[in-house]
């Protein structure tokens, strides 16, 4: 059986590293990192994110505000909104949760973020940055830098000449997962919708990272036996089982089938999900140091 990796416990670890660097940075220059999360309208899930992240930033010692917005706010207003805060000292991260309403242009949004408080990393300078290897003055989208952690947890810093697969090709995960993998020098695959017999190919996979967002399609058959499995799906699915009504969280991979294969696996709850709101207070912290002209502290 896998073993199972403590995404909660890992992201912990996180959060009190940076806890305690928040400590060192306002005692030696008397600089609180600042993040910002905007919210527009009202989907519940969305609010659950926000809060936890608010929690979070709070947790770390951090300045942390929130604009929730009502779900008529215009694009220019939100852009007015983009520009106060690309110009507030006070602030390090923005984060504009997404999705935005339809008659928003979030493309539009996510570049009027200025790149160096772009603290998830979607920002075209950010992306290229990625893409060139320029990590030290890049930020890394959180849930793939997050996965890449847990990765390294299990198979060590040296990933040197492992085969990876990333499922899905998404912007925010599976490209910049990609990308990163390419850069500790994994042998990267990216699979998609269109791909050939995509069981054989997840089967040569020793990292097989799972984002396309839809509930258990990665079966146990699917994993090479002792390949480290992340699983970056959250699917909310109906649970009768529970009751009339209930529902439960999923991931992108069939857990129970996966971990008799797997080496490692990541839960849904529990692995992924927590690390990417870690990484997100890391990137925040680092955005800080750099604004005081200091070496970035690495995780
Ligand atoms: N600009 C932007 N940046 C984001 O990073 C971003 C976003 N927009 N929009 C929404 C998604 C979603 N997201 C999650 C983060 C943590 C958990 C998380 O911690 N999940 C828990 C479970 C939470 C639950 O029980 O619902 C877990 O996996 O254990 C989930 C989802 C960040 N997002």
């Amino acid at each position: 059986m896998a073993e199972i990796i403590d995404g909660r416990a890992v992201a912990d670890e996180v959060v009190q590293t940076v806890k305690r660097l928040t400590g060192e940075l306002v005692d030696a220059r008397a600089i609180t990192p600042g993040l910002a999360v905007v919210i527009v309208g009202e989907d519940p899930a969305s609010q659950v994110y926000v809060s936890s992240k608010g929690r979070k930033a709070k947790e770390c010692g951090f300045h942390s505000v929130q604009h929730t917005l009502p779900a008529e706010t215009s694009e220019e207003q939100l852009v007015a909104i983009v520009h106060d805060l690309n110009a507030d000292p006070a602030i390090h991260g923005i984060l504009v949760q997404l999705p935005l309403p339809a008659h928003i242009d979030a493309g539009r949004i996510i570049q009027t973020i200025a790149p160096e408080k772009d603290v998830d990393g979607f920002h075209y300078i950010n992306v290229g940055k990625l893409g060139t290897g320029e990590l030290d003055t890049a930020f890394v989208p959180c849930t793939p830098a997050g996965s890449m952690l847990l990765i390294e947890r299990v198979r060590g810093k040296d990933l040197s000449g492992l085969s990876a697969v990333v499922v899905g090709r998404s912007n925010i995960v599976g490209k910049p997962m990609a990308n990163l993998l390419l850069a500790a020098n994994c042998t990267v695959t990216i699979a998609h919708s269109r791909t050939k017999d995509l069981p054989a190919l997840a089967r040569t996979a020793d990292i097989l990272v799972a984002a396309v967002g839809r509930p258990e399609m990665i079966k146990g058959d699917w994993v090479k036996p002792g390949a480290t499995v992340i699983d970056v799906g959250i699917n909310r699915i109906a649970a009768p089982e529970k009751g009339e009504g209930k529902s439960r969280l999923v991931g992108d991979v069939a857990f129970a089938e996966a971990e008799k294969a797997a080496g490692a696996i990541t839960p849904v709850p529990g692995g992924v999900g927590p690390m990417t709101i870690a990484l997100l207070m890391a990137n925040t912290l680092v955005s800080a140091y750099r604004a005081a002209g200091l070496k970035r502290p690495t995780f």
